[in-house]
């Protein structure tokens, strides 16, 4: 397997090396100074010359369209291991993660806190195949992208809501979920995020209005003291270890499925 990161990881990475290790495979890592898509080399052209050399690619990139481009002009399968549009590996392994903890996904309430952003993005596609309720709680002019929500609303198959106060609909919540507010390619805009960012944190008391049987999730990494405090993070409701782990074991059984095994 090629795995190509045009932007920094460490889950990503290490769950899909250790786990096409674990499968039999061999992976490998191909840095943002190695392809340099789109400067160096065409889009296009990388993945007609490593469909030749390899089974499978996993692509970590900035814009969605590189990741199409790859999947077109590739004769293998290949994995998206995040865009600046989604991140559906992640979802994977979050609602492998659900089920491990709530019992299942389907029917249950997930209230995510903060950015409208790729991780909110590949939750609408999750709820357009899988019933639940799901939350974006995102201050104004951070909303997710206005077709996905069109198309989750269109599939009518899960409840979602769009709303701007995290407190008005957090109660009942199976899951809290928060993200980094600046992710990466925006970390200029870090000072501006965190001032218009205010009142989304998740906070004790926040999780105090979800309830009982909320559980904190979080894709990682975290910024502690910003988008989470310190007590959420680390409190026994905090599932944020196994739901990394769970990357690499949802990836493992994606990867089969991609290779047909
Ligand atoms: N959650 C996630 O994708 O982590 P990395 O950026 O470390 O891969």
């Amino acid at each position: 397997m090629s795995m190509i990161f045009a932007k920094p990881s460490m889950r990503t990475r290490v769950s899909f090396e250790t786990g096409f290790s674990l499968l039999g495979g061999h992976a490998i890592y191909l840095g943002p100074d190695d392809i340099q898509m789109g400067k160096r080399e065409e889009t296009r052209d990388a993945a007609r010359v490593l469909c030749r050399y390899n089974d499978i690619i996993m692509a970590r990139v900035f814009g969605h369209q590189d990741i199409l481009d790859l999947a077109k002009f590739a004769t293998v399968p290949v994995i998206n291991g995040l865009t600046d549009y989604n991140h559906p590996c992640q979802i994977m392994a979050d609602a492998l993660t659900i089920i491990e903890h709530v019992g299942r996904l389907e029917g249950t309430k997930v209230v995510y806190v903060g950015d409208g952003n790729n991780i909110v993005h590949s939750w609408l596609l999750m709820a357009s195949v899988i019933p639940f309720h799901f939350v974006c709680a995102c201050p104004k002019g951070f909303e997710p992208d206005k077709e996905t929500v069109e198309k989750a609303r269109k599939a009518g198959i899960s409840k979602i809501e769009i709303t701007n106060d995290p407190k008005e609909v957090v109660q009942g919540a199976d899951v809290v979920y928060s993200d980094v507010w600046a992710s990466m390619g925006q970390k200029e805009e870090a000072a501006y995020r965190k001032q218009a960012f205010q009142g989304f944190q998740v906070d004790e008391f926040l999780m105090k209005l979800a309830g009982p049987k909320a559980y904190f999730m979080h894709c990682l990494p975290a910024e502690r003291g910003v988008e989470v405090t310190e007590g959420v993070i680390e409190a026994p409701y905090s599932i944020v270890f196994p739901q990394a782990e769970n990357r690499m074991h949802a990836q493992n059984a994606i990867m089969l499925h991609a290779l047909g095994l």
